[in-house]
């Protein structure tokens, strides 16, 4: 037997350790610190004391912390810290592993003087709880229950809109949005300060951000969702996301290893060279990559088993007695399945390889085994039927522990063959061929073929009936009965094992520490093969972690997998002098595909895997933002203008030089007008931040306005225009913006459309075309007229200072009164006429693209009085010349001459 020197839990100490609990009005100040944990033999989750003070906490700061965490298998834990000498409040959630070590990095980070945590935590003591304890003295701080009722999140929600920088308010919510615990925690931290150490923040006073967790890139939740990171958009159940895409892992726990890591890559090279290399020699020694699927293909969801064997059941049941033998069996067929994962990667030279195998090695898990081996059968092993897991149950104890459980598998033995004996003679009685099944709910249970019957009805012995298909369900009152006495005699054994299987839990909990290492271990092994698995049925590349980004033949994973025709691959180029790159091109040439692909490339490579692609560098980016078209949401798109601007605050906000942003089709959501100046202007704000930025848009103008500007390049995808105007899609990317007008026409002919339909589109926008040419002339007309005007205005005053009365000085200081006066009349119609001539040219180019606005308008059918003259007759105006130049072109020069002359000489 094994030895039963009991510890409560394995994180516990051995003397209660009492920490304050608060709840309204009863706060005190001097909480008591835990007792060390030294001595106690087990291996430590503790931080090494090495460098022990945390790396940003400033002597003498009082810097509150709450922190709480999702009830699943894979921990999301919710932070928030507020400092009270700087008024900074930091808010962050983090989907963490089940040694917690990016949440105790996080608390090394800002170095909490007290950290809350909720109180039910602690009784039985949570893992995290635990954890935390353990690590109070490297993280210098102390530890304080709070009532679970002040970690609420509408609360939380009101302490962001009523204490945060009024002008960060609207960003700070749109970064927690989803992420619930970190708003529960600020909640909890403020109502803390408040009522515990009386202290108040006077509205919009805090500092508040929200910070991703370090050493992993943010990418916030609208941009998983556009960029169809973990659930396709149009479907979501279907596998077509990167997410779906990757997931080859064969166990639950490497499964969820990769969707955290999606949604966080590293940011981490070292770490990320080491994923590269355990792939590489994976992906390069067949035998390896095969045995380590085979090894992997065995292992259930170990998370889950480990965190159920560290809860301890306030309340047991025999359920939950029954459970506690389950989680036996499952902990056996784990710590059993860990050597072929050592034997698989024998020979392994890659240091994650190695470190894993090391791992595995049978004396960290023999511990362990031998544990189980004193309590449990050799022979029990883990079965998904129900049937056979009840039997498991039942004979999982060793004989020997308890004299009468022995006979209570004698009595379970013999129930258990009543049953089937009644079914053999129902089977005779009746003549029908029988089927006796089991499930959980109902137990045994007879199933008969329709085909038996042979029209016959069901004799009445037969109860509980149902069809399924062409078969019958039912049973029988005697049936019922032995099912009784069956369920009778396993709970009496499962009864009489407890003992001895809550004693094994608690001498397994000792070594929990190892087992969560080994599990996230395995977890790691597993997304490295299914990687693994994709590149030797891809075509993917092993990327450099570089200052470039660079990629030859890049692809787009998903849509290179779904696509019916083959993927034209594309080449990728960006550094600070090319960092900003206008991506144009004809509707469906495949920008967006294009952008999306260098997005999805990079967090590929920043989590590890391969890419698609021939060649591949990346330099490490921290955030990665998406700006992608709303269409496919009815939800934004009640207000689609409204939503982008948003998203665009918060990328704005938050964008800097070590992040990437892919901008697709921005200001489609407002007039043409406006949604150019403000894509020009988001545009410029986006090249200043210094970031990598793919831009893709309607707008050529957008290229040609930001064409000078450093960092700036503009490219543009593909086609080919045949005679016949079809056009057919290249899917190239080329240098330059796209040069093709009208492509809106030309594509919508090879839509089904209604007859006629396109033709129409065709002549409206000619029709348009010939207006804003007609404007532009309009427009100057009404230029020429005003300046025509003027100058008879002036020969008219001209002409009366000659005939009148004033001379000398008097008749001087008016002449330059006139002059002053026409000098100032003529530059305001210049300046005027040279605008026009501008804008003229400006609309007529998104107008001719964008002819729909101009439609809507109705100003397609309005013109402005002209001169009918001048409209028959135009002439060309030297408009950019400025002010009385332009005299001579308006009024004949013998008229303007004579009449100067008559007045100069009266002057001079
Ligand atoms: N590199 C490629 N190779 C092959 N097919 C491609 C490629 N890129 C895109 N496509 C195909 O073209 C279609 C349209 O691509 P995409 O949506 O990226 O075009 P777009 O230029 O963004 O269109 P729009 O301007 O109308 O939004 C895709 O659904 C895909 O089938």
């Amino acid at each position: 037997m094994a030895n039963r020197s009991r510890t409560s839990t394995s994180y516990s100490t051995s003397a209660p350790t009492t920490y304050p609990s608060y709840t309204y009005g009863e706060y005190t100040t001097t909480p008591s610190r835990p007792r060390s944990r030294k001595g106690t033999g087990r291996p430590s989750t503790a931080l090494p004391r090495t460098g022990a003070s945390t790396i940003a906490r400033i002597e003498a700061e009082q810097v509150i912390c709450a922190v709480t965490e999702s009830r699943g298998i894979a921990p999301t834990v919710g932070l928030a810290f507020v400092n009270l000498d700087t008024g900074e409040a930091v808010l962050c959630q983090i989907c963490d592993s089940q040694t917690y070590v990016r949440t105790l990095h996080k608390l090394r980070v800002h170095g909490p003087s007290e950290i809350l945590i909720v109180s039910t935590a602690s009784s039985p003591k949570s893992k995290l709880f635990s954890i935390i304890e353990e690590n109070l003295e490297v993280i210098e701080s102390k530890l304080t229950l709070l009532d679970r009722r002040y970690w609420a999140e509408t609360t939380g929600y009101e302490y962001i809109q009523s204490l945060a920088f009024a002008e960060d308010v609207e960003a700070i919510k749109i970064s927690v949005s989803g992420n619930y615990y970190a708003v529960c925690c600020i909640a909890a931290v403020i109502k803390y300060i408040e009522l515990g150490l009386n202290k108040t923040f006077p509205y919009h006073s805090l500092r508040m951000k929200y910070e991703p967790s370090e050493g992993s890139m943010l990418i916030d939740v609208s941009t998983i969702h556009s960029l169809e990171l973990v659930q396709n958009l149009q479907n979501p159940k279907s596998k077509d996301c990167l997410f779906g895409l990757l997931n080859e892992t064969q166990t639950p726990m490497g499964s969820r290893l990769l969707r955290s890591n999606i949604l966080q890559p590293l940011t981490d090279s070292e770490t990320l060279n080491t994923r590269y290399d355990a792939l590489e020699e994976l992906t390069t020694k067949e035998e390896m990559f095969f045995a380590t699927r085979a090894a992997l293909k065995n292992f259930i969801d170990a998370d889950r088993v480990l965190t159920a064997l560290i809860i301890i059941p306030t309340k047991p049941t025999i359920h939950t007695t029954e459970q506690s033998i389950n989680q036996v069996i499952m902990l056996k067929h784990f710590v059993n399945s860990v050597n072929p994962v050592y034997e698989a990667l024998t020979g392994a030279r890659s240091a994650m390889l190695h470190n894993i195998r090391e791992l595995c090695a049978p004396e960290n898990v023999r511990p362990v085994q031998d544990l189980i081996n004193n309590v449990i059968n050799e022979d029990t092993t883990f079965a998904k039927q129900p049937l056979e897991l009840r039997n498991q149950r039942t004979y999982a104890v060793k004989s020997g522990v308890n004299g009468l459980l022995d006979v209570a598998r004698t009595t379970y033995k013999e129930s258990m063959e009543d049953a089937y004996q009644h079914s053999t003679e129902l089977s005779q009685e009746h003549d029908l061929q029988l089927e006796l099944k089991y499930e959980t709910a109902r137990q045994f249970y007879i199933r008969i073929p329709m085909v038996e019957l042979d029209d016959r009805p069901l004799p009445p012995v037969f109860i509980n009936v149902f069809r399924k298909k062409n078969m019958i369900e039912c049973q029988t009152l005697e049936l019922m009965k032995r099912n009784q006495k069956v369920t009778i005699s396993h709970q009496e054994v499962v009864l009489m094992s407890d003992e001895a299987v809550q004693g094994l839990i608690e001498d397994v909990r000792g070594n929990m520490s190892q087992l969560f290492k080994i599990c996230e271990a395995i977890a790691m092994l597993d997304m490295i093969a299914a990687f693994a698995h994709l590149v030797t049925t891809q075509d993917y590349v092993r990327p450099q972690i570089t200052d470039t980004l660079a990629i030859r033949a890049g692809r787009h994973p998903i849509r290179e997998k779904i696509m019916q025709h083959k993927y034209i691959p594309n080449d990728v180029y960006a550094t600070q002098q090319s960092r900003f790159q206008v991506i144009t091109g004809c509707n469906m040439s495949g920008k967006s595909t294009y952008i999306r692909s260098v997005a999805l490339m990079c967090i590929m490579a920043q989590i590890g895997s391969f890419v698609p692609a021939t060649f591949a560098s990346f330099p490490i980016l921290h955030q990665l933002f998406a700006r992608l078209g709303m269409d496919d949401s009815i939800e934004t798109n009640v207000s689609t203008f409204a939503a982008e601007m948003r998203e665009i605050a918060f990328i704005l906000r938050n964008i800097d030089k070590r992040s990437l942003a892919i901008v697709d089709e921005l200001g489609r959501g407002t007039s043409t007008r406006d949604g150019l100046a403000i894509a020009v202007a988001i545009a410029e704000a986006l090249v200043q931040s210094r970031a990598l930025v793919w831009f893709a848009t309607h707008f050529k103008d957008i290229a040609r306005i930001l064409a000078e500007r450093s960092g700036v390049v503009s490219l543009h995808l593909a086609v080919e225009i045949s005679n016949n105007d079809t056009m057919t899609m290249l899917y190239k990317v080329a240098e330059g913006a796209v040069t093709e007008s009208h492509y809106g026409l030309k594509l919508a002919r090879v839509v089904p459309l209604p007859a006629g339909l396109v033709e129409r589109a065709s002549e409206v926008a000619q029709v348009l075309e010939r207006h804003i040419q007609r404007r532009k002339k309009t427009s100057l007309a009404v230029i020429k007229e005003r300046r025509r005007k003027l100058l008879l205005s002036l020969k008219e005053h001209l002409v009366q200072a000659h005939s009148g009365v004033m001379e000398g000085e008097v008749l001087s200081a008016w002449l330059r009164e006139l002059q002053k006066e026409f000098v100032k009349r003529m530059t305001a119609i210049d300046e005027e006429a040279a605008r026009a001539d501008q804008e003229g040219d400006l609309e007529e180019e998104v107008d001719a693209e964008m002819g729909d606005e101009v439609l809507h308008d109705g100003e397609g059918v309005q013109e402005e009085p002209v001169d009918t003259d001048e409209q028959s007759k135009p002439r060309p105006l030297p408009v950019r010349q400025k002010s009385v130049i332009s005299i001579s072109s308006h009024i004949s020069s013998s008229e303007y001459e004579s009449t100067v002359r008559a007045v100069s000489e009266n002057e001079y």
